[in-house]
């Protein structure tokens, strides 16, 4: 027998699965070493550490030395080996690793086991021959699904599949050992997946095609899911070798793309905003957790409903407060209507969710049922009054350490927590709507926030499978703030001669799942009313006198504020920018009635309308979004552009394969985004949001540094870090 290990040799710090190497010469020569030994009659291929292989080292793809697969011809060796060789796979068989199991002759996994080929999420495919291999071994439907998607399955799912031919509990190895030693002398021939042909659909065709659709439809611009479908059906319509040929050609497309360097950066974006660093030095490494072993959600709104569902599903006791018993009953409703949904979803798992046990989740009207959790989370009405006076309470009910947190989504940390007797112990976090449902955790520390309060926020956001993004405190924090100057150039172009539609067309034709109109209509124009209504923007607390479409001396919109006044809210009342159905509809169509109000608004106050083409739609929304987020890193309210693309790509829909704002802005070119800013600002003069900010300028006149060094040219160690 010869045990071959699959190579280690570039395994990143504190990362304990097996990365494969870019020769793989070792393995190579000990496959040669074992065929030709007369002594040695199979093969094992294991990893080391209990996995298998995590697969390729995803930053050897950007580098610019990386030349061609070389994994494919050691996939070969193994597949014509004239001995019988069997992966023992332990830990994750994924990408490049999966691939050189389907070389293998047989594969027996730990049931523990994951697979998949997840090269499409970082924007490839899987490049050696796995895209030719699987199909023949798991049928086309299958090996689509996998590919596309880049989902890891469990063992046993890849049992039932065929992908694996046993699964053990106990010793992986022994059981391959054993395996190989049964098959010894069994023709290969039919163990060879490059012989097989692809198991036959009667609807082959039909089914191609529908699955392109679907993908393409899917994946809102992305290129990988459209060629993996691509690649599968060269297996379905080639012989091997050339299948491979086509698989090898899109590869290649797909990594000059752009759109994989883009995929990358956020893969490792996502891993580089857990090392959150805050005042006075704090950061991942010094600041332990405190357990969170029983929480308590105040308000069972939109937001409250959802941010108990992700509670119970992470396995946290709750106790779910309302303001009185009707509203609790609502509440109750809600979150068990979800819960059962999630429940559903969860069926024939491994978990299941306990949620009809009073022990696991209560509700109440009763404050002082507060007395034990160790973290509150609250998410009633956005008002700063209301807001103080229940952290009052909290810090009077609450246990000394109890950490008192606020799903606020724009209002002053340091000023809620003011209301309280432990500011050290208040901090924001700040959820995505549907929050049992989108992955972004918004932490927003305050002036006296601890790091362990900090630590323990992040530490949520991973029990609740989420991504905590730590940042500082400002107004709307990093993504609503960003978010603002884009919705408002979006009213902008509205004002001056487009439509909801145009505007929406353009940004999700650009990968937004949503565009700001179709997105306002959703969330509900009133939350934004009632908002500028407390700044004194409109409403009865605005002077009188005020010009209609300047505020503080700078341009301003009504618009939204005279849809509100109307009575349209969005889909709840069934008119916003956008005609639905009935109240609480989900289809827009678009309405007359708003285009004639345009027209009228625009005669009203002579504004002579244009025809607004699609790039200058583009630029001015995107470029304002970037141009505060420039705003930002130079403020220190982030520690880098990373965290403002995983915040992005997490809960505003950024489309992943652009790489966030930021990422795309270095794609642009900042000389670019400059250049059309300083243009568009020229336009109007009245818009801060279109004024070049000082961090971009420094930035291009230093010319333009990789977004990796950005920080470095900020002059101030800022004051928030
Ligand atoms: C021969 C060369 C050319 C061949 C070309 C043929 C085509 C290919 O061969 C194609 C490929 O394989 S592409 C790679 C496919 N594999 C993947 O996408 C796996 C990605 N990783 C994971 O899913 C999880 O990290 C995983 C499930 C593995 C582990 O999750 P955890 O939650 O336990 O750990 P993480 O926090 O995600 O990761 C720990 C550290 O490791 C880094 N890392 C993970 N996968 C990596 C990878 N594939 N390449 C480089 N670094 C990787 C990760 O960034 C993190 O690093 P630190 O943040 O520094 O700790
Ligand atoms: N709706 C959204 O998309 C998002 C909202 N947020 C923020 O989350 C918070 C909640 O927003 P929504 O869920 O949309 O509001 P909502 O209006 O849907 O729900 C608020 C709930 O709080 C309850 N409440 C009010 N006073 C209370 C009291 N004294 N004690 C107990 N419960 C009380 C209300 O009865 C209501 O059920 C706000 O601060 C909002 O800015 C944050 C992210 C997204």
């Amino acid at each position: 027998m010869f045990h071959a290990q699959i190579p280690f040799d570039r395994i990143p710090h504190q990362f304990k699965s097996g990365l494969l190497c870019r020769s793989s010469q070792s393995e190579k020569d000990g496959l040669k070493k074992a065929d030709a030994d007369p002594s040695v009659k199979a093969v094992m291929i294991c990893g080391e550490n209990g996995k298998f292989s995590a697969g390729a080292d995803i930053r050897g793809f950007s580098s610019p030395k990386r030349h061609g697969v070389a994994l494919s011809p050691i996939v070969s060796l193994i597949e014509s080996s004239e001995k019988p060789v069997v992966a023992a796979i332990e830990g994750v068989a994924l990408g490049g690793g999966l691939e050189v199991a389907l070389g293998c002759h047989y594969r027996v996994a730990h049931a523990k086991a994951r697979m998949g080929l997840p090269e499409v999420t970082i924007g490839l495919l899987p490049g050696a021959e796995g895209t030719q291999r699987l199909p023949r071994l798991i049928g086309v439907p299958a090996a689509l699904d996998m590919i596309t998607t880049g989902k890891h399955i469990p063992a046993t799912e890849a049992l039932k599949l065929g992908l694996v031919d046993e699964i053990v509990e106990e010793n992986t190895i022994e059981a391959a050992i054993r395996l190989a030693n049964k098959v010894i002398g069994q023709p290969l021939e039919p163990r060879r997946l490059s012989l097989k042909p692809v198991p036959k659909l009667p609807n082959m065709e039909a089914f191609l095609r529908e699955a392109l659709v679907k993908v393409k439809r899917q994946a809102r611009g992305c290129l990988a899911p459209e060629l993996c479908v691509q690649a599968v059906r060269a297996a379905t319509e080639r012989p091997f070798a050339e299948g491979v040929r086509r698989e090898r050609e899109l590869f290649g497309l797909l990594l000059s793309s752009g759109q994989a360097q883009a995929l990358q950066y956020a893969f490792f974006a996502e891993r580089a905003v857990r090392r959150w660093a805050a005042p006075g030095g704090a950061s991942w490494s010094s600041a332990a957790p405190q357990p969170v072993r029983k929480a308590a959600v105040i308000g069972l709104g939109t937001m409250g409903r959802g941010i108990v569902t992700s509670l119970v599903k992470a396995n946290i006791p709750v106790v779910a407060l309302e303001q009185d018993l009707e509203y609790l009953n609502k509440g109750r409703k809600a979150v068990m209507l979800l819960l059962e949904r999630e429940a559903m979803k969860m069926e024939g798992g491994a978990q299941t969710l306990d949620f009809h046990n009073p022990a696991r989740l209560q509700f109440t009207v009763d404050f002082d049922l507060l007395c034990d959790v160790d973290l509150v989370i609250e998410a009633v009405f956005e008002n700063m009054a209301l807001k103080k006076e229940i952290f009052h309470k909290l810090s009077k009910i609450c246990k000394p350490g109890a950490l008192l947190c606020t799903n606020t989504s724009a209002l002053n940390i340091d000023e809620i927590a003011s209301a309280t007797n432990r500011p050290q112990q208040v901090i924001g976090t700040h959820f995505f709507s549907p929050a049992h449902v989108m992955r972004l955790l918004e932490i927003i520390y305050g002036r006296h926030t601890s790091p362990t309060a900090i630590a323990t926020a992040m530490q949520l956001a991973k029990a609740l499978k989420k991504v905590g993004v730590v940042v500082g405190n400002c107004f709307g924090f990093v993504g609503n703030r960003m978010m603002f100057p884009y919705v408002q150039q979006a009213v902008f172009l509205l004002e001056e001669g487009s439509r909801p539609e145009a505007v929406d067309q353009v940004l999700e034709d650009f990968g937004f799942k949503i565009g700001p109109f179709r997105m306002s209509d959703l969330a509900g124009l009133d939350v934004g009313w009632r908002s500028r209504k407390e700044q004194g923007l409109t409403g009865p607390s605005l002077a009188a006198g005020t010009p209609a479409r300047q505020r503080h001396g700078q341009r301003y919109s009504p618009l939204p504020d005279l849809l509100c006044e109307q009575g349209r809210f969005g889909q709840k009342t069934g008119k916003g920018w956008y005609q639905y159905e009935r109240a609480g509809g989900r289809t827009a169509t678009p309405d007359p009635w708003l285009h004639d109000f345009l027209s009228q608004y625009r005669d009203t106050h002579g504004i002579q309308s244009r025809f607004i083409d699609q790039e200058e739609i583009l630029e001015r929304c995107l470029f304002s979004l970037i141009n505060e987020g420039f705003a930002i890193l130079a403020e220190g309210i982030a520690s880098g552009p990373e965290h403002l693309d995983v915040i992005y790509i997490n809960g505003y829909g950024w489309p992943k394969h652009r790489g966030g704002p930021m990422f795309y802005a270095s794609t642009v070119g900042l000389p670019r985004v400059l250049a059309k800013l300083q243009k568009y600002s020229e336009a109007h003069p009245d818009v801060p949001g279109l004024r070049p900010n000082a961090f971009l300028k420094k930035l291009v006149a230093v010319r333009s540094p990789p977004l990796k060094e950005w920080m470095s040219y900020l002059s101030h160690q800022s004051p928030k870090l």
